[in-house]
């Protein structure tokens, strides 16, 4: 009686030890599959946030929904790329063996098999060949769908100040019926498909035993030997037949990897050359050498002994796919303390002219300097105390002449939109010069980390890449008070709280913030776009005077007349004529007489 109980305890737990055996499996495919996909998402942002390869995808429409692709076909394509593979084994594994028995028993039966599946998969192919492409589009409907509620949250307060939910509710209503339509197409398909499937499954079933059951009765072959047949069949059959009963997961992972790889195209091509690769194009270098000082009499040039930090020479500017010309024969230089208010009717160019200094623009022609150093450089020297040296070509694509990463902090661009990160008030101070490095906590380790994500080379370590210290709690509250929104502290508890920073604050105190990120960083020039258009005049003038106080020459773009208080030269640009040659600029200086009647009027 103990006997057969203890039997029937070790027959119990060696079932339950083998389903462990499952549980296992599946839990080591999964992890395997997280890793995975871990360091095919650490690799693909990290290629999609170089080069400013984000910025060209999406001004230049060139793929849709890259987050997509980052969040949802990669974790799908990792999962299925692994169950497939294992599949893929278990069925030529279970191919060798049982292949064997079969064609031991009957050999036409096995060429039988083998010339129903090669029909069946034929078969299936055609009838769903439509998939792939249904597929795809249902990746990209669903994506837009959700992309379009994003823009609602992002934009909720636009919207509710316009009343504009009827409207949202309609152009959501539209995206999402697109998803729905190709669904229901896709939905079609599969159908037909399922037919033809369950079909091609069951009416070959019979076929085993109707051919060995007459042998058994000859006496060729024992009973036992139909059943062996049976089985041996639909293991081959189930084979075999890979394509036909999984084609609608294929064609689903087919939609996922073209996806994927036209992503990954995309990102290749913006490594090696620029997406839009134009034949000209503005040539930006930044360079340890001085530049000379060369005087020119229309204001173009200053007659200072100051520092070179900028040159311009010939930049012609052009739209980058309508190739229209903004901004031609565009030649002027900046000095240390030479601050340049850049002015002209909307849709002029201004801004374009500071995506071309910033790089993020580089069609049309001439030459920009910049006489500063890149980021990564050791402590800034002031600039009388650079040396010599030949040009900095090293953050230059030797290839194609173009710039690859020239995002100096030694040159600040303020646009024209605040932008606040998804973060503390800290994160939004130190953004972007100092940044934290990211380390995500491994849960199958106490206190480990998952190697993928920390070895990003890109990721920045502020200790080793700026080689500036990281301002402390004190500089951080300071330069709060020195902007004037020392008050925020308090309101929000303090520097480590996190909110959506862009919904809590008002435009000019986001516009303030960026002020305080621009002397925290301490650059030699900055860029402003219109950075101040939202304070009122008291604001913008402390501002001003709190930039000049840190020695910190810039240009600025705006339309405000009080602006010429604070800057010495006036770069007037003028919408181009696209018939005329004519250089549509001029440069002046700003007496304080002209100053004072302009502000008179
Ligand atoms: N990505 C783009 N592709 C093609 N054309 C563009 C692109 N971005 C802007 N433009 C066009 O370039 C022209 C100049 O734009 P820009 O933003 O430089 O004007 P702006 O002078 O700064 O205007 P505003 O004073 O209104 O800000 C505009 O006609 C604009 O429509």
């Amino acid at each position: 009686m103990i006997t057969r109980q203890l039997a029937k305890d070790w027959t119990v737990t060696k079932d339950t030890s083998f389903f462990q055996f499952f549980v296992l499996r599946d839990y080591a495919r999964e992890t395997l599959s997280l890793r995975w996909r871990c360091w095919m998402t650490s690799y693909f942002m990290q290629r999609y946030l170089t080069d400013r390869t984000f910025y060209k995808i999406q001004s230049q429409s060139i793929i849709d929904n890259p987050d997509q692709r980052i969040v949802d076909d990669l974790s799908s394509f990792t999962s299925t790329a692994l169950s497939f593979s294992l599949t893929l084994f278990n069925a030529a594994v279970d191919l060798i063996s049982f292949s064997n028995i079969l064609y031991t028993i009957y050999p036409p039966l096995f060429v039988v098999l083998l010339l129903y599946s090669i029909g069946g998969t034929v078969v299936s192919i055609f009838l769903g060949k439509g998939l792939v492409t249904l597929n795809f589009l249902q990746e990209k409907k669903e994506a837009d769908f959700r992309y379009g509620l994003v823009r609602v949250r992002e934009n909720a307060e636009s919207i509710a100040f316009y009343g504009g939910e009827d409207n949202e509710l309609q152009l959501l209503l539209q995206r999402f019926t697109s998803a729905f339509e190709n669904l229901t197409q896709l939905l079609i398909s599969s159908r037909n498909l399922e037919f033809f499937t369950n079909g091609y499954r069951y009416l070959i079933q019979i076929v085993p035993a109707a051919v060995v059951a007459p042998m058994y009765f000859s006496g060729k072959i024992e009973f036992g030997v139909i059943n062996q047949s049976v089985s041996a069949f639909s293991h081959i059959l189930g084979d075999v037949s890979l394509v036909v009963y999984q084609f609608q997961a294929i064609s689903a992972f087919s939609a996922v990897i073209d996806r994927l790889g036209e992503f990954d195209d995309i990102l290749d091509s913006s490594r090696s050359k620029s997406l839009s690769d134009p034949m000209e194009y503005i040539n930006l270098t930044y360079s340890h050498v001085k530049g000379s000082q060369v005087l020119d009499s229309n204001g173009s040039t200053p007659p200072t002994t100051s520092p070179r930090l900028l040159d311009v020479e010939s930049l012609t500017l052009k739209t980058p796919k309508s190739n229209s010309t903004l901004v031609r024969d565009l030649s002027f230089a900046i000095d240390e303390k030479d601050n340049l208010l850049v002015v002209g009717p909307s849709g002029s160019g201004k801004t374009s002219l500071l995506r071309a200094l910033a790089g993020l623009w580089n069609t049309g022609k001439g030459k920009i300097t910049f006489y500063v150093e890149k980021a990564g450089d050791a402590q800034s020297p002031t600039s009388s105390e650079m040396a010599p040296v030949e040009e900095n070509s090293a953050n230059v694509n030797e290839e194609f002449g173009r710039p690859i990463n020239s995002n100096s902090k030694s040159v600040f661009f303020l646009p024209q939109r605040p932008y606040m990160v998804l973060g503390s008030l800290r994160q939004q101070l130190l953004y972007p010069t100092w940044t934290e490095e990211v380390v995500v906590s491994d849960t199958t380790k106490p206190g480990g980390s998952l190697p993928f994500l920390t070895q990003v080379p890109n990721s920045k370590n502020v200790s080793e890449k700026h080689r500036v210290p990281v301002p402390t709690t004190d500089d951080l509250t300071q330069v709060l008070e020195d902007v004037r929104i020392g008050y925020i502290l308090s309101r929000f508890k303090g520097l480590d709280t996190v909110y959506e920073w862009s919904s809590v604050l008002s435009l000019g105190e986001q516009q303030r913030l960026a002020f305080a990120r621009l002397l925290l960083s301490k650059p030699k020039l900055a860029l402003l776009d219109e950075s101040t258009s939202a304070l009122d005049e008291v604001n913008e003038a402390h501002l001003y005077e709190k930039m000049k106080a840190a020695g910190i020459t810039y240009i600025s773009i705006g339309h405000r007349r009080t602006l010429y208080a604070y800057h010495n030269r006036v770069l007037d640009i003028s919408s181009a004529d696209a018939d005329s040659r004519q250089r549509n600029w001029n440069i002046k200086f700003i007496e304080q007489d002209t100053l004072h009647n302009f502000l008179k009027l």
